[in-house]
């Protein structure tokens, strides 16, 4: 079958029309899924793809994107600037090879980095792989930002600092848990690291922003004609076989990520007690700490919960789980903590759950 997208071009059809890629950059827990879940479900992002990358060896993201209607391209185990850079233009061929791209119904792609990305060799390669320039380009870079936790996580994390950097956009997040008078000195130094970036301090604005960038590229891109498909609502779904494990640590030496798993289920109270535990043992160093739940007392019902630093988000139950897999898994990034540690905490909570009431004393 003759590919009909018209971001394919061939040597007798004409300037070619590519198809524009958004890259969704923002540091650890910033909120670049929920801000995708949302724009997802806009009926303007129609013929949306999105492509995500886990850290971590077993699936979590994937599961925690809502995705039920949605494009989506999963590169798993690693961080797209380091490790599955190969892996990303093979996502995009097989996108362009999709019935759907075929079908010209596939209008932009928006590429979700982890939050400890560097986007400059992603950008690279995006910008700069011959395999890609034929049919994709480069429309842009959105790089969220958590207003409750920048100050710091700029101090400390240079891959912060970069992302906000190179975006086009800047997207304030979590500006609800700031007072207002407190985000001028953060408007301040995001101006000064990039002084060209848009910044839009408010949710439904930085939402705005975003599909704005996908429509209307910055005056430095290249503007293109949208494939428009008023029939076209439909979203799709592409797995990406996941490439060999390597060392997604290299960014620095302390940062670790783990992740834990539990076939069967945990007593609440007893997984709530442990999550408070470890916040306050080790909050500072749990960057980042994301994990659906298999509850007892509720096993149909997944609980998700979101550590970032030291902000631990109310936890939020689905109304199903979101795949096959009712496993538990929680996905932690830290510095200077051992996975076993972390492992050998739960297991002492489980082993309280288990033991049951204790046995009458004889008096
Ligand atoms: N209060 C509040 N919470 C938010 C907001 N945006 C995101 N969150 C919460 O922040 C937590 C992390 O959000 P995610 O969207 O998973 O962040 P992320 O950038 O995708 O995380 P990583 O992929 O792990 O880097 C979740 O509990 C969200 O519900 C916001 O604007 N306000």
């Amino acid at each position: 079958m003759a590919f009909i997208l018209p971001t394919l071009n061939d040597d007798t059809a004409g300037p070619a029309v590519r198809v524009p890629i958004t890259v969704l950059t923002g540091f650890l827990g910033s909120g670049k899924t929920t801000l995708l879940n949302r724009l997802l479900r806009e009926p303007n992002m129609h013929g949306t793809a999105v492509v995500i990358n886990e850290f971590g060896s077993v699936g979590l993201d994937h599961d925690l994107v809502d995705h039920t209607q949605e494009n989506m391209v999963l590169l798993a185990n690693g961080c797209i600037c380091c490790t599955v850079r190969g892996d990303l233009v093979e996502a995009f061929e097989r996108l362009a090879q999709s019935p759907e791209a075929q079908r010209g119904e596939l209008r932009h792609v928006v590429v979700e980095t982890t939050g400890l990305a560097d986007p400059a060799p992603i950008l690279h390669t995006l910008m700069g792989d011959p395999r890609l320039a034929r049919h994709w380009r480069l429309a842009g870079v959105a790089c969220t930002v958590d207003a409750f936790n920048a100050m710091a996580t700029l101090d400390q994390h240079p891959e912060a600092v970069k992302q906000a950097a190179v975006a086009d956009r800047l997207l304030l997040t979590k500006t609800d848990l700031v007072p207002p008078g407190q985000l001028a000195p953060l408007c301040e130094r995001l101006r000064a690291i990039n002084p060209l970036a848009a910044l839009s301090t408010e949710p439904d604005g930085a939402l705005q922003a975003l599909l704005g960038l996908l429509e209307r590229p910055s005056a430095a891109l290249v503007p293109m004609p949208l494939q428009t498909d008023p029939d076209s609502t439909r979203s799709f779904f592409f797995p990406v076989s996941a490439p060999g494990q390597r060392d997604p640590n290299r960014h620095d030496d302390h940062i670790r990520s783990h992740v834990i798993v539990r076939e069967a289920p945990l007593s609440r109270e007893g997984f709530m007690a442990w999550l408070d535990m470890i916040a306050a043992m080790r909050g500072d160093d749990l960057l980042r700490v994301k994990g659906i739940v298999q509850l007892a007392d509720d096993p149909e019902h997944p609980m998700v919960i979101h550590g970032v630093q030291h902000l631990f988000h109310p936890p939020q139950t689905l109304p199903r789980w979101p795949s096959e897999d009712r496993r538990t898994r929680i996905v932690f990034i830290t510095r200077d903590i051992d996975a076993e540690d972390i492992d050998a905490t739960l297991r002492i909570f489980e082993r309280r759950r288990t033991r049951g009431p204790r046995p009458a004393q004889p008096v």
